[in-house]
């Protein structure tokens, strides 16, 4: 990282710099270096972006569907090609480890193809009116989908691939044009995805990548009347923002999480720990769906806890390259945080188990027992490598403290008879349960959603189609 790169937003098909003449310096979170420097654009030239995208929108809307689809599968092979550089940049940009970069690629790639299969062969129905009392079946509705527009799709740091091309591709398949705002950590690699997009000869002005501080440009485009829908996923505060001011204009937000593992006294405890420690401590807990809480049965609560000691202390810690579980957190401003809510946790009289230990931006992976409902560790998210364990007298109890969080985005039940644990996975409040197995967004093509502060409408390939378009009926009256 010893030349500093300055990288260019997206605009009308070109990579320009912005005429602002502002930089945005990205830190690595793992060495005090500057991985590279990106454009802070003006509201002007946000505002010619996004005008641009109008006419393209229809162009492209207008572009036989397979023309559309071609240009995305072969953006999904130039990902693959251009793996190894994106991965370099994931890597040293948010610390993801090297295996884990190359991964999200990839996942990225068959992200892409799938949603360009499932648009083919899910576009267009029709109904009959005979089907309805009194009908006629001289009355046929086509219903077909319509994109909306100009999709603003807004990512997060901790997958700066994966999760902005979940916006993306479902908005471009189904005919729309995208403004893409990506975090300001997360923006180099939204500029390496863009360098992959570019080689493939998309049409100009249907994708503009727009690079700025969200406190600058965040705002102003999300409530700019050439937006018709917005994807975002990102923290519950930035979201509930967002909700507050953009006046109907559709969109779907994906938010954080407390996921909790409930662990019933039937439960294949070896299992459990298996799940729990990959579930709660992988990419150090950086995930919204990782892992936040464990509220165990006391009957089993010794057998888990010290399984669970075990596994942590044996967690590799370390540097991304490296690949360990733990690596360090995406910046100060994350691992202060982290340090504060075990500091709380350990003056309100929790039993700390392992970790404690910091060394800059790493935080080692942290166990604390005995954590009780006065504590902040057992509501507020981490996004770090500290998991609580909340023991509890039944699965009454476990379901009420579950559903005492704000969030509501997942949960996992460990127990051996499956209509118990169906019967708490009934009760509890969240978009999905995971009966023994991890929290996970994961196969890509499954719902994805959260209640509470967890979220606001579906995420998942089909959903977000569908989220990105709306009905229009042809109806032919014979
Ligand atoms: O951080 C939020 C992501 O949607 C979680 O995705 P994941 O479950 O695949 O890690």
């Amino acid at each position: 990282m010893s030349e500093i790169n300055t990288y260019k937003y997206y605009v009308g098909g070109k990579f320009v710099a912005s005429t602002s003449g502002n930089l945005i310096d990205i830190d690595c979170p793992y060495e005090q270096a500057i991985v590279g420097r990106v454009q802070a654009i003006s509201k002007a030239e946000a505002d010619l972006a996004i005008a641009a995208t109008k006419k393209a929108q229809k162009d492209w809307a207008d572009l036989d569907l397979f023309k559309r689809a071609d240009l995305l599968n072969k953006w999904a092979d130039q990902l693959e090609t251009d793996a190894h550089e994106i991965a370099e940049i994931i890597m040293q940009e948010v610390g993801k480890t090297w295996n884990d970069a190359v991964k999200e690629v990839t996942r990225t790639a068959e992200f892409i193809r799938y949603t360009v299969q499932e648009y083919i062969h899910t576009n267009d129905t029709s109904m009959s009116g005979q089907n309805y009392p009194g009908g006629s079946k001289n009355k046929i509705a086509i219903i077909k989908r319509i994109p909306l527009g100009t999709v603003l799709a807004i990512s997060p740091f901790n997958y700066p691939v994966n999760l902005s091309v979940a916006k993306i591709a479902p908005a471009l398949i189904s005919g729309n044009a995208v403004v893409f705002k990506p975090a300001t950590q997360g923006a180099i690699s939204a500029v390496k995805i863009i360098e992959s997009f570019d080689k493939v000869g998309f049409p100009a002005d249907i994708l503009q990548l727009l690079t700025g501080k969200g406190s600058d440009i965040g705002d102003y485009v999300s409530e700019h009347e050439g937006i018709d829908m917005i994807s975002f996923t990102g923290g519950a505060t930035t979201g509930r923002h967002l909700s507050s001011f953009s006046t109907m204009k559709p969109m779907v937000l994906e938010l954080g999480g407390k996921d909790p593992a409930i662990v019933c006294e039937d439960a294949d405890i070896d299992k459990a720990v298996f799940e729990i420690m990959s579930g709660a401590f992988s990419y150090s807990g950086q995930r919204c769906t990782a892992i936040k809480r464990v509220l165990v049965n006391e009957a089993v609560a010794d057998e888990l806890v010290a399984k669970l000691k075990g596994e942590v202390e044996k967690l590799t810690v370390g540097m991304p390259i490296d690949n360990p579980v733990i690596v360090p957190l995406i910046n100060k401003g994350s691992a202060d945080y982290v340090e504060g809510l075990i500091a709380d946790a350990i003056a309100d009289g929790a039993t700390l188990l392992a970790g404690n230990k910091r060394e800059d931006n790493l935080i080692y992976p942290t166990l604390f027992d005995h954590v009780t409902p006065d504590m902040r560790l057992a509501w507020e998210e981490p996004f770090g490598p500290v998991l609580p364990i909340i023991r509890v007298s039944s699965d009454a109890q476990a379901i009420e403290l579950a559903n005492q969080s704000e969030y509501g985005l997942q949960a996992s039940v460990f127990s051996r008879d499956f209509s118990r644990a169906a019967a708490i996975a009934e009760k509890i409040e969240a978009g999905s349960v995971q009966i023994n197995g991890r929290t996970e967004r994961g196969p890509d093509h499954f719902p994805f959603l959260g209640v509470k502060n967890s979220g606001m409408g579906v995420h998942g390939i089909s959903r977000t189609i569908d989220a990105m378009t709306r009905e229009k009926l042809l109806i032919i009256n014979l």
